[in-house]
C-alpha cells in the first residue's frame, strides 16, 4: 500500500505554518492518517491537484522549481528544526513530472496540460504510510488499549511506534533522494518544455505575423473583392441586357421560324398534295409505259422490216450519191458558166452603155420638151371659175395623142378695120410635148435615161426656161413640201442615181456623189448651201485640165441617201428665202443650178466614170417691153435677158458645130462649159404658162425653144429607142 505523502506532507505542512517548529500531537497525526487512508489514493492525487489549480498556482511544469524545491527543503528543515520528520512533500514537489513521451504528446496535441495520473518511480523498498503503520499494529504486539493511568505503557507504545515511524522516515528519505533525483530529471524536462515554450512563443509571434498577413491580405482580398463585385455587376448587367436583347431577338427568330414553319407546313402539304399527283401519274405512267412495252414489241418488228427497207435506202442513197456527185459536177460548170456570163452582164454593161450614148445621141444631144402647167385657181377671175381647163385656154391646142410632141398656139384677132375675125396659128414641134394633165412622174420617164447617161459618165444639162410663174420650179423641185406624186426632176433624178448605183455595184460598180448648189443673181454666184450668214464671199469659176468646173468656196456636201439631198434641197429653199426678204422676188430674177457629181469605178473591168447633172431652173424670161420694170429692176431684166439669150446663143452654137462657142458671154453659159458641148446631153423644159393673158410670153418661150438646134421628131416607131436600135441593128 502506498501512501500519499504530498496529502500528508500538505497536511502536515498546513498544521505546521501556523504552529511552526511545534510537533503535531499524535492524535492528530492519526487522525489525518486515517482520513488519508479513507479517501482513496487517485482522488486525492486528484483532489490536491484540483486545489492547486484552484488556488491559481501554475501547474508543475511553469511552477518555478526553484522555490518550490527550496519550500520542499524548508520544510524539512523546519520539520526536522522541531524535532519532527517530514512526513511528505510540498503539493508543488510531490507534483508529477510530465515524461519526455509525456512532453512530447502535449506538444503534440498543443496543450501544456498535467497529467492527472502521476508519473510514479517504483520505490526500491516497501514504504508504508501511516494508515498502513497503523494498520500494522501486528508488528507491535496488539495490547488492550492502556488505560489512561497507563502513561508508561502508553509511552512505550509510543516509542515504539516512533521507531516505526523513524524506519519509515529512513526510508521515505531514500525515496526522496530517489524523488529529487526524479525531480532534477523533471527539471530537464521542464527545461526542456520551457524551451519548448518559447519556441512555441516564437511560433505564436510568427504565426501572429503571418495571421497579420494574412489579415492584411484578406484586407486587400476583401477590397479586390468588392471592386470585382462592382466590376461584375457592371458586367452582370451589360449581360443582363445582352441576354434580353438576344432573348428578344430569339423570340423573333422563333416567330419568324414558326412563320418559316408554317410556309414549310403549307409547302408540305403542297408537296404531299403534288406527291400524291405525281403518284397517281406515275400510275398513269406505268400503265403507259406497259402500253408502250406493247407498242415497242411492236414496233421492234417494224424495226426489222425498217432495217430491211433501210438497206434498200441505202442502196438507193449509193445511187443517188453518185447522182450528187454528178450534179455538183453540173454546178461547178454552172459557176464557171455563170462568171463567164457576168463578165459578158460586164461586157454588155460597157457595150449598154455606149448604145445607150448612141441612143441619147441619136435622140439629139440637145432636146427641148415643152410642159403647159396647168390652170391654178389665182388664174380664174370670178366669171371664169366655172370653166373647165380647156375652156380656159382657147390659144393652146394639143395634138389628141397624149404622146404627141405638137402644140400650136392659136391667136384669134378681130379687126376694127375690115370687121373680120382672124385666126393666126402658130405650130411648133418639140421633142416632147407636155399637156396640163401630165404627172411629174411622167415628165421624168423621159429625162430617166438622161440622168443614166450622168451615171454612165456624161455631162448633162436640163433647164427649165420659161416666164416667171410658168411652172419651171415646180418642174424641176416639186411644191415646198414635195410627196412621192409632186416630187420634181430633181429629187426623182436622185433618187434613181442611188438606186441604180446599188444595183450597178453587182456588175463592179461603186459610186461617190456630191452635191452643190448656186445661185446666180446679176451675174454673181451665190452659195445656197452656205451655212454662215455671209453672202458677200465672192466666188470664182475655175475650169481644170480634165474638164472639172470648180467654183471657189463653195459648199461641197457629200450625198450617201437620198434623204441628205432632201436636206440639202431645205437649205437651199431656206438660204433662198433668206436671200427674197433682201431682194424682192429674186428666186423669179435669179438662175440656180443644182450640181450633182457622179464618180464611178469598177473594181473589176477597171474602169471609171465621172458624170455631171446639172439642174438649172433659170430666172422669168419676160420680154423687157413687157416687165415695165426701170431702175434696178429694170438692169435685172437686162441680166437676164442677156444670160438667156447668151444660154441660146451656145446652144445653137453647139449645134451648128461651130469654131467657137461664146461660153465666156455670161456667168450661167461659161459656168457650164464642160456641160455644155462635147458628148454632153442638154435638155432644155419650155414652161409654158395656160392663161391667155401669157398669150406672147408664151409665143416668145416657145420662138425661143425652137430656134435651138434640137433634133426633128422621132417617128412613132422610134419612140422607143431600144426597140428601134434593135429593129435598126437587126433588120
Ligand atoms: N404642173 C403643175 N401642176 C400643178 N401646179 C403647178 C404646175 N406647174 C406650176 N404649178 C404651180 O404654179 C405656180 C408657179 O409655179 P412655179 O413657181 O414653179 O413657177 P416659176 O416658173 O418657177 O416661177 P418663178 O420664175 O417665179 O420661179 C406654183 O404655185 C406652182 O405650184
Amino acid at each position: 500500500m502506498v501512501v500519499d505523502l504530498s496529502a500528508l506532507a500538505s497536511g502536515a505542512k498546513g498544521k505546521a505554518t501556523p504552529s511552526a517548529g511545534r510537533p503535531a500531537p499524535a492524535g492528530r497525526l492519526k487522525r489525518k492518517a486515517t482520513e488519508a487512508l479513507k479517501s482513496p489514493p487517485g482522488s486525492r492525487t486528484l483532489r490536491s491537484q484540483a486545489s492547486s489549480a484552484t488556488a491559481g498556482r501554475a501547474p508543475a511544469t511553469t511552477a518555478p522549481r526553484p522555490r518550490a524545491a527550496a519550500a520542499s527543503v524548508a520544510t524539512r528543515k523546519s520539520a526536522t528544526a522541531s524535532g519532527r520528520k517530514p512526513l511528505a512533500k510540498s503539493t508543488a514537489a510531490n507534483r508529477p513530472i510530465p515524461t519526455s513521451r509525456d512532453s512530447k504528446r502535449l506538444r503534440s496535441s498543443g496543450a501544456v496540460t498535467t497529467k492527472s495520473k502521476p508519473t510514479t518511480t517504483t520505490p526500491k523498498e516497501p514504504v508504508l504510510d501511516a494508515g498502513e503503520y497503523l494498520t500494522s499494529e501486528p508488528q507491535v504486539p496488539t495490547r488492550k488499549k492502556r488505560p489512561a493511568w497507563d502513561t508508561k505503557g502508553r509511552l512505550e507504545d509510543m516509542e515504539e511506534f516512533v521507531g516505526q515511524l523513524h524506519h519509515k522516515l529512513s526510508s521515505s528519505t531514500s525515496e526522496i533522494g530517489t524523488m529529487q533525483s526524479e525531480l532534477e530529471r523533471s527539471q530537464v524536462q521542464i527545461q526542456e518544455l520551457e524551451e519548448f515554450r518559447r519556441g512555441l512563443q516564437t511560433t505564436v509571434q510568427v504565426k501572429e505575423q503571418e495571421n497579420t498577413q494574412i489579415n492584411h491580405q484578406l484586407a486587400e482580398l476583401q477590397e479586390a473583392l468588392s471592386k470585382s463585385q462592382t466590376t461584375h455587376g457592371q458586367e452582370l448587367t451589360v449581360l443582363r441586357s445582352q441576354h434580353a436583347q438576344e432573348v428578344s431577338e430569339l423570340r423573333a427568330s422563333i416567330a419568324n421560324l414558326k412563320r418559316d414553319l408554317k410556309g414549310m407546313t403549307a409547302d408540305l402539304d403542297a408537296t404531299q398534295d403534288r406527291l400524291r399527283s405525281q403518284r397517281q401519274a406515275n400510275d398513269q405512267l406505268r400503265d403507259t409505259i406497259s402500253q408502250q412495252s406493247a407498242a415497242h414489241l411492236a414496233l421492234e418488228s417494224n424495226c426489222q422490216a425498217l432495217k430491211l427497207q433501210l438497206g434498200h435506202t441505202e442502196h438507193t442513197l449509193a445511187l443517188r450519191n453518185q447522182r450528187i456527185a454528178q450534179l455538183e459536177q453540173q454546178l461547178t460548170d454552172s459557176h464557171s458558166l455563170t462568171a463567164d456570163l457576168e463578165a459578158r452582164i460586164r461586157d454588155e454593161e460597157t457595150i449598154r452603155r455606149r448604145l445607150h450614148n448612141t441612143i441619147q445621141e441619136l435622140k439629139g444631144n440637145i432636146r427641148v420638151f415643152c410642159r403647159v402647167r396647168p390652170v391654178l385657181p389665182s388664174d380664174m377671175s370670178e366669171s371664169s371659175a366655172s370653166k373647165s381647163q380647156s375652156d380656159m385656154m382657147p390659144h393652146i391646142r394639143f395634138a389628141e395623142d397624149d404622146q404627141a410632141n405638137e402644140i400650136e398656139l392659136v391667136q384669134i384677132q378681130d379687126s376694127t378695120t375690115t370687121g373680120k375675125t382672124t385666126t393666126k396659128q402658130y405650130p411648133f414641134s418639140f421633142d416632147r410635148v407636155f399637156p396640163p394633165k401630165s404627172t411629174q412622174q411622167e415628165v421624168f420617164d423621159e429625162i430617166s435615161q438622161l440622168v443614166q447617161s450622168a451615171l454612165d459618165g456624161y455631162p448633162v444639162c436640163i433647164f427649165a426656161y420659161g416666164q416667171t410663174g410658168s411652172g419651171k420650179t415646180h418642174t424641176m423641185e416639186g411644191p415646198t413640201n414635195p410627196d412621192e406624186v409632186t416630187a420634181g426632176m430633181i429629187p426623182r433624178a436622185v433618187h434613181q442615181i442611188f438606186q441604180t448605183a446599188e444595183q450597178l455595184q453587182s456588175k463592179g460598180w461603186s459610186y461617190t456623189m456630191e452635191g452643190q448648189f448656186l445661185e446666180i443673181y446679176n451675174e454673181a454666184i451665190h452659195d445656197l448651201l452656205t451655212t454662215t450668214t455671209n453672202g458677200s464671199k465672192k466666188h470664182e469659176i475655175k475650169h481644170q485640165p480634165h474638164g472639172k468646173t470648180v467654183v471657189t468656196d463653195l459648199t461641197t456636201v457629200a450625198l450617201d441617201t437620198p434623204a441628205q439631198v432632201h436636206q440639202l434641197l431645205k437649205r437651199a429653199l431656206h438660204n433662198r428665202a433668206v436671200a427674197a426678204t433682201q431682194c424682192n422676188e429674186r428666186s423669179s430674177r435669179s438662175h440656180s443650178v443644182f450640181t450633182l457629181r457622179l464618180t464611178g469605178q469598177n473594181t473589176i473591168t477597171q474602169e471609171s466614170s465621172a458624170g455631171v447633172l446639172n439642174l438649172i431652173d433659170l430666172a422669168g424670161s419676160e420680154r423687157l417691153s413687157q416687165s415695165g420694170s426701170t431702175g434696178d429692176r429694170l438692169k435685172e431684166t437686162q441680166a437676164i435677158n442677156k444670160s438667156l439669150s447668151c444660154l441660146g446663143d451656145v446652144i445653137h452654137a453647139l449645134g451648128n458645130r461651130d469654131n467657137h462657142i461664146p461660153y465666156r458671154n455670161s456667168k450661167l453659159t461659161y459656168l457650164l462649159q464642160n456641160s455644155l458641148g462635147g458628148n454632153s446631153k442638154t435638155l432644155m423644159f419650155v414652161n409654158v404658162s395656160p392663161v391667155q393673158i401669157s398669150f406672147q410670153e408664151t409665143l416668145c418661150s416657145l420662138r425661143f425653144a425652137t430656134k435651138l438646134p434640137f433634133r426633128l421628131p422621132l417617128r412613132r416607131d422610134e419612140r422607143d429607142p431600144m426597140a428601134w436600135l434593135m429593129g435598126t441593128l437587126y433588120d
